[in-house]
């Protein structure tokens, strides 16, 4: 992904000029009362886990190199819960109104992988470059099948570094006439909103399903930044979540701004979305983390350090913003690098505390085996980046969360909520082997003093512990606090 020297200005002002129409003071908001997934038991739902896999934009088949032994050994190797796993519109639809069942049902079988472990997964419709049929061979292009593919003769050029492919002239097309900028293609957005159903139909009830991210990584072609953000891609969101809940009232609707410029940290215009579920809304907000100094190819170390955090801070009251907008909870779809850079178990520590703070959930791109993901080689032998993301966390909380706190030097991990009706069952938390080798010390506190939890117990196999914390009425705070004994 280090971009050649020579190629980072033009790049940079590529785009930029893209982004024009995005720029936006990043107004940072102090941050507000964390919104949050919830479970059947209305536990507030906290998600760790790794995108599966960059590897299924190439597979003949579409399907990630997992295996179900891989799925065993990611949960004994760090402990995640949650999934983000790739799926594409031209595996699901490769004929206009015939679906492929055969692969569903391989994709079905790989979330019974995850489901017997007690993951949530999350089904990512998935594209880069819009899809296999605009770039050229070497590129990864996935998503939209070829009779969704229209670059009405515009060319295609092979280019040094693949993100430039979304700027080629028949790239850009096959995305206007997608968004129907053109006004050539009115049934596109249809048609993928209806796969969405189809999927939605199939998994409605698979529990380890938590839901649908509606689409990876938008471009709006020629359109950028709000009118795209809150034209043709809010649109399709409001269509998709429709259709989606003519299936399934439940799943979680995750919901991403363009890539361009907000995965750099600018903030999306992305509008509120409406969620007609009987009950609480459930649209998430679902951004991407790459920050632009190590796009360029700056490592997270030394004098770029400073200005990647800075980065970051961008990144994190720009989404604040979005998410506030949207009334959504924060899971961030994507954050990754190059795992052989200087700093780079840092800046994951870094990203990790970052959506700690913000009660969000994350999924890192990626657990391939390409450099940027947790294993040494094709053995599952694991690598620097799987002890890193082999953290203390709270899987679930029983209330409305107020503070999630991993701090490694102590180490503690500390999980302050307040007492909300309706909520039932104990605070779950993740303790790795590599922090609490020899056991731990719990400590509660209840309305600010002392307490004895109603219960608490440890399962060493999956190395969670359950805290069950005396009631003292709705609104009293409580705060577990693990350490190593
Ligand atoms: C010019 N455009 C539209 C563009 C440029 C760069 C990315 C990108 O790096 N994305 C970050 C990672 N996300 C994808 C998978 O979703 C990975 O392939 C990228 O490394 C996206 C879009």
């Amino acid at each position: 992904k280090r971009l050649p020297r020579r190629l980072r200005l033009p790049v940079l002002l590529a785009a930029l000029v893209l982004v024009a129409g995005t720029a936006a003071s990043a107004t940072r908001i102090e941050p507000g009362p964390p919104r949050y997934l919830t479970d059947d038991r209305g536990r507030a739902l906290f998600l760790h886990g790794f995108n599966t896999s960059g590897s299924a934009k190439d597979d003949p088949e579409h399907l990630p190199w997992i295996t179900e032994d891989a799925v065993q050994r990611e949960y004994e190797e760090t402990g995640t819960n949650f999934v983000r796993f790739l799926i594409q519109w031209q595996a699901l639809e490769p004929e206009q109104g015939a679906y492929d069942e055969e692969y569903l049902d391989a994709v079905a079988e790989r979330v019974g992988w995850y489901a017997d472990r007690g993951y949530h997964v999350l089904l990512d419709m998935h594209q880069d470059l819009y899809g296999r049929y605009t770039s050229p061979e070497e590129h990864s292009g996935n998503g939209a099948p070829e009779w969704a593919t229209h670059t009405d003769g515009f060319p295609v050029a092979r280019q040094d570094m693949w993100e430039l492919v979304y700027l080629e002239p028949g790239t850009v097309r096959a995305f206007d006439n997608f968004w129907n900028t053109t006004g050539e293609h009115p049934e596109l957005m249809e048609s993928y909103a209806a796969a969405l159903r189809h999927v939605a139909e199939r998994f409605a009830d698979e529990p380890a399903v938590i839901g649908y991210d509606l689409m990876n990584e938008p471009f709006g072609g020629s359109l950028q930044g709000p009118a795209f953000e809150a034209g043709p891609l809010a649109d399709l969101y409001r269509i998709s979540i429709a259709r989606i809940r003519e299936a399934d009232q439940d799943a979680w609707l995750f919901v991403e701004g363009q890539a361009v410029g907000v995965n750099w940290g600018l903030p999306s215009a992305l509008p509120h979305l409406d969620d007609p579920r009987d009950g609480e809304p459930r649209i998430v907000y679902a951004p991407h983390a790459y920050p632009l100094p190590m796009d360029l190819g700056e490592p997270y170390a030394g004098s770029a350090k400073e200005r990647i955090d800075a980065s970051i801070e961008q990144w994190s009251g720009s989404v604040r913003t979005t998410a506030e907008r949207l009334e959504a909870p924060i899971v961030l779809g994507e954050f990754g690098l190059d795992m052989s850079g200087e700093g780079a178990t840092d800046y994951v520590a870094r990203m990790l505390d970052e959506t700690d703070r913000m009660a969000a959930g994350r999924a890192y791109w990626s657990n391939d085996h390409d450099g940027w993901g947790p294993w040494k080689d094709e053995s599952l032998a694991p690598g620097p980046l799987a002890e890193t993301m082999n953290r203390p966390y709270p899987r679930v909380v029983a209330g409305h969360p107020v503070e999630i706190d991993f701090d490694s030097e102590a180490p503690a991990l500390t999980v302050r909520f307040t007492e909300k009706e309706g909520v039932s069952g104990p605070t779950e938390l993740y303790l790795p082997d590599t922090v609490f080798p020899d056991g731990y010390d719990l400590s509660v506190e209840s309305a600010g003093s002392p307490a004895e939890p109603d219960a608490s117990e440890w399962d060493g196999e999956l190395r969670i512990l359950s805290v069950e914390t005396a009631s003292a009425g709705p609104g009293t705070e409580h705060t577990v606090t693990v350490t190593p004994e």
